[in-house]
């Protein structure tokens, strides 16, 4: 709970630059705009990284170890930001998570500025008014940008432990889960620290087991999904 002002309280005051506010239809369309966007999306995000968990044995260990060493005693109602920033296993994973598996994995951007792009003998001329699909989930699997694309390996995002800073990318934009720019995701931060959250607590209090013979087909419906579904069996963790 915060006592600050709640989506709604910010999107009722809002005025724009001639201090004009939003007419009740803007407001309804903006609060849906934040309930669509930020649901399914970080519901998939967490599908995939439980999807990872059960099948990546080492991966569930380390990132368990951590959640332990970090909240001790089984607190998990006490988190706080100060825990939540030492969980760098949990953060990599999710970063780790959201490249195999953009869970927004398409978006459209129209040019405004006609360009020409490519190498003097492969030149490509984009007009104005090109839409350009940007598929994430390509992008984040190209063996020229990533070692080892298909590989899940969570190290390759951990922070250095000399100044906490993110390893750098080969290209600026060579990691797009969130998309780039002045329309970017404007919930991205809130999602990377419910996902967290998330993660520590059923980390934390469950057990979970594949329940075998399924299959885990990627999926992409707006959001990148498990066409079937993923079904496990979960139980209460016995330490
Ligand atoms: C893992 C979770 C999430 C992912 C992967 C994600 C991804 C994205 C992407 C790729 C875009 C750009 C879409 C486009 O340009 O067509 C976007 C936009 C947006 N996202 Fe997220 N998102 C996530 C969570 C959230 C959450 C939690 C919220 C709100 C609480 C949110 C609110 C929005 C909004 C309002 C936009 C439109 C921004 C604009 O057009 O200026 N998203 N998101």
């Amino acid at each position: 709970m915060s006592d600050g002002p709640d989506l709604l309280d910010l999107l009722l005051s809002a005025v724009d630059n001639e201090g004009e506010s939003f007419t009740n239809q803007e407001i309804k369309e903006h609060a849906l705009t934040f309930v669509l966007a930020g649901s399914e999306t970080t519901g998939n995000l967490m599908v995939w990284i439980f999807y990872i968990l059960m099948t990546h044995e080492h991966v569930l260990k380390e990132c368990q170890q951590e959640i332990d060493q970090v909240i001790p005693n089984n607190n998990i109602d006490e988190l706080t930001n100060e825990h939540l920033s030492k969980l760098v296993i949990c953060e990599a994973i999710i970063n780790e998570t959201l490249r195999l598996y953009p869970s927004a994995p398409l978006f459209i951007r129209r040019c405004i500025h006609e360009h020409t792009i490519g190498t003097e003998e492969n030149q490509l001329n984009i007009p104005v008014g090109t839409d350009i699909f940007i598929n994430s989930y390509i992008l984040h699997r190209r063996s020229d940008l990533w070692p080892r694309p298909l590989e899940f390996d969570y190290t390759r995002w951990l922070r250095d432990p000399k100044n906490d800073l993110k390893p750098k990318l080969v290209h600026p934009f060579a990691y797009l889960p969130f998309a780039a720019g002045s329309r970017n995701c404007i919930g991205q931060n809130f999602a990377l620290l419910e996902a967290k959250i998330m993660l520590a607590m059923i980390v934390q209090q469950c057990d979970f087991k594949l329940i075998p013979g399924q299959k885990i087909i990627p999926e992409v419906k707006i959001t990148l999904r498990t066409k079937y579904g993923l079904l496990a069996n979960i139980t209460k963790r016995q330490i």
